[in-house]
């Protein structure tokens, strides 16, 4: 398949009308079969009534006129209307039936492909997170999937509207085409104009309505989050943001407001054409039938006369309607480019991947390894050579901003070097499945992130029904969270976070580093990797960590970042950062030895511990 590139978003891909109707069809056989049958009693049933009136009213025209005793007309017509009213009858219930049945279940099509949308969130490339661009097209795929009109949903609903519409077209097409091919050739030249013009506004209604507001949507969303969530109300009200925030946020709804504005302009032009056009077919309607009965060039009954006249009118309306639809078949499409855009974003080939190597003494290493951040106008590391040997202990140090970090990304394969490579066991990393890869590592970040799920599930990462409890409780009391354990009623069962339970329960800052202590001890991974678990500790909570998870972890290789030295002199070997580079390596005596930065920044720190020996702070 070949994919043209949209100008605005470089991570945009056409994907075409019919490659689209083969993806929705596609996900509707997949998610509910059924649907097609209702879609089609629905569709017909819809295109019979609309012409059903036309021919009940020729034949209650024709019995009217028609020399016949009145008592056998009133006869007559009273069989035909309640002939007429029990198909019409028949016909509505049989669609309102299939109608009803058919539209939860598009909903629950759409539902499958949210999910696959936001699994696909949930395994998008971790650097992706921080492209605007990637963001955008997440928006995109967001809305293509959130509404029953547009997009995803919106392209079922108009298949079925095409559907219907084509069928009474072709039917009113030939009643026409008896009458008078002249007029056929009018009102098809009448509604492919309507339809060119409804393109354009579609188009533009597009590109310049919708697509500009991606971002927009993208920062009222995080608008909403920053006012709602408690993690940052207590700065917006010591700090006095309220109207600062405000003003943001006024600035935002503007631009939706404008572009709004514009929607609402390109439809009222698109109306008065439409309507403009709707006048002149009716006009021309009226002339041919007019000239056919007066000119008697084609004599017909009074009844023959309404049946076209209602054929005339239903095919110009179902022709204008087709098209139209066909546009916004055509624009819900360019919607799904948007979803499928994103589904297909930098998906990564699965095949000549390797299976991870069946040993825990994995030698992990770093071979001229750069990383700029996209956009930086310097590396944030550089040319880092470096080895994580098996079953080692490496302490990485440095000031802020030195390269830790981002160091720690790059071995967890959150980013992709910009340059050099890094190995395991000798095979560059990106052979393996990113998955799998993930799985060797017990991480702990700096910043822990509670889910609003119970206390054991936040230790496993698993359901209950998967959680090894017992495990659960050991690894939270090694992580010193023995007493809060305790003191909660529910123990492992308690909620996190009051937003799925009213009783939901909230840790301090330590905890939640604690929390997360016992998450890779749960996990329990060949790596671990410490990025300062232990900034939110007080001193002796953090010297009994290390002494417990240094014995705990026994063999495994780990790397902990911290910013107290101290607590990393236990390490088999200390890397000592600088401005993105690798300034010094060794162990703790030799970096002393050696008398530079390393043995600088640990005087420093034990002068500050002599000088203030409650001192719970860094030096830095
Ligand atoms: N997502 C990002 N985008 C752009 N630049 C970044 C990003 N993250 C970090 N940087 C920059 O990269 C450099 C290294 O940052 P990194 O977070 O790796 O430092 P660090 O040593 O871990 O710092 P700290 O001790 O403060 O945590 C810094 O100059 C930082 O500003």
């Amino acid at each position: 398949m070949t994919f043209k590139e949209s100008k605005d978003n470089p991570l945009h891909r056409d994907f075409g009308l019919w490659s689209n109707t083969r993806f929705v069809l596609n996900r509707m056989r997949k998610y509910c079969p059924i649907v097609f049958l209702l879609a089609f009693t629905d569709l017909f049933c819809a295109s019979v009534q609309s012409y059903l009136g036309g021919f009940l009213s020729k034949f209650i025209m024709d019995t009217i006129t028609i020399d016949l005793p009145l008592a056998e007309k009133q006869h007559r017509l009273i069989i035909i209307i309640i002939i007429g009213a029990l198909v019409a009858l028949a016909f509505s219930f049989a669609r309102i039936i299939a109608g009803s049945m058919v539209w939860p279940r598009y909903i629950y099509i759409r539902t499958g492909v949210i999910h696959e949308r936001v699994a696909k969130a949930m395994r998008m490339n971790y650097a992706l997170l921080e492209k605007p661009e990637a963001l955008d097209l997440h928006q995109r795929a967001q809305n293509s999937t959130d509404g029953n009109n547009n997009g995803f949903e919106g392209m079922m609903h108009l298949m079925q509207d095409l559907g219907k519409n084509l069928f009474t077209t072709i039917v009113t097409f030939t009643a026409v085409l008896v009458l008078d091919f002249r007029l056929i050739l009018a009102l098809t030249v009448m509604g492919v104009l309507s339809f060119l013009y409804y393109r354009v506004i579609l188009k533009k209604d597009k590109k310049e309505v919708w697509d500009r507001l991606a971002p927009v949507w993208r920062k009222s969303s995080y608008m909403a989050r920053v006012t709602q969530q408690p993690e940052y109300a207590k700065d917006i009200r010591l700090f006095s943001m309220v109207p600062f925030l405000l003003k943001k946020q006024r600035a935002v709804f503007e631009t939706r407001e404008e572009r709004i504005d514009y929607h609402q302009d390109l439809w009222n032009r698109n109306m008065l054409f439409g309507q403009a056009m709707n006048v002149i077919c009716r006009f021309l309607t009226y002339a041919v039938l007019y000239f056919a009965v007066i000119r008697e060039i084609n004599p017909m009954s009074i009844g023959s006369f309404t049946l076209y006249l209602a054929l005339a009118n239903a095919f110009s309306g179902a022709l204008i309607y087709l098209l139209q639809r066909f546009g916004d078949f055509n624009r819900a499409s360019m919607e799904v480019d948007d979803l499928r855009s994103f589904l297909e974003m930098n998906s990564e080939s699965t095949e000549d991947l390797l299976p991870l190597p069946e040993t825990d003494s994995l030698e992990l290493q770093f071979h001229d390894v750069s990383y700029r951040y996209p956009e930086a106008e310097k590396d944030a590391l550089s040319h880092l050579n470096l080895t994580l040997h098996p079953g080692e202990k490496l302490a990485v140090v440095g000031l802020n901003g030195a390269g830790k970090t981002t160091m720690i990304k790059l071995l967890l394969r959150l980013y992709d070097p910009t340059e050099g490579l890094i190995t395991l066991n000798g095979t560059d990393i990106r052979k393996y499945p990113r998955e799998d890869y993930y799985r060797l590592f017990s991480p702990v970040f700096q910043n822990v992130e509670l889910f609003a799920l119970p206390l054991a599930e936040n230790v496993s990462m698993l359901p209950m029904q998967e959680t090894d409890r017992e495990k659960a409780a050991t690894c939270l009391r090694e992580a010193g969270l023995a007493d809060k354990l305790d003191e909660l009623p529910k123990g492992l069962d308690t909620e996190l976070l009051k937003i799925a339970s009213e009783e939901g329960v909230d840790l301090s800052g330590g905890e939640k580093q604690k929390l997360a202590l016992a998450r890779a001890l749960y996990k329990g991974a060949p790596v671990v990797v410490l990025d300062e678990p232990t900034a939110a500790l007080d001193a002796l909570a953090e010297k009994q960590l290390y002494e417990r998870f240094d014995r705990m972890i026994g063999k495994k290789s780990a790397v902990y970042i911290s910013h107290r030295l101290a607590s990393t002199r236990f390490c088999d070997r200390i890397a000592m950062f600088m401005d993105g580079r690798l300034e010094e390596y060794g162990t703790h005596d030799e970096l002393m030895a050696k008398g530079g930065e390393y043995a600088h920044l640990f005087d420093v720190q034990a002068q500050y511990y002599r000088e203030h020996p409650e001192g719970e702070e860094d030096a830095e």
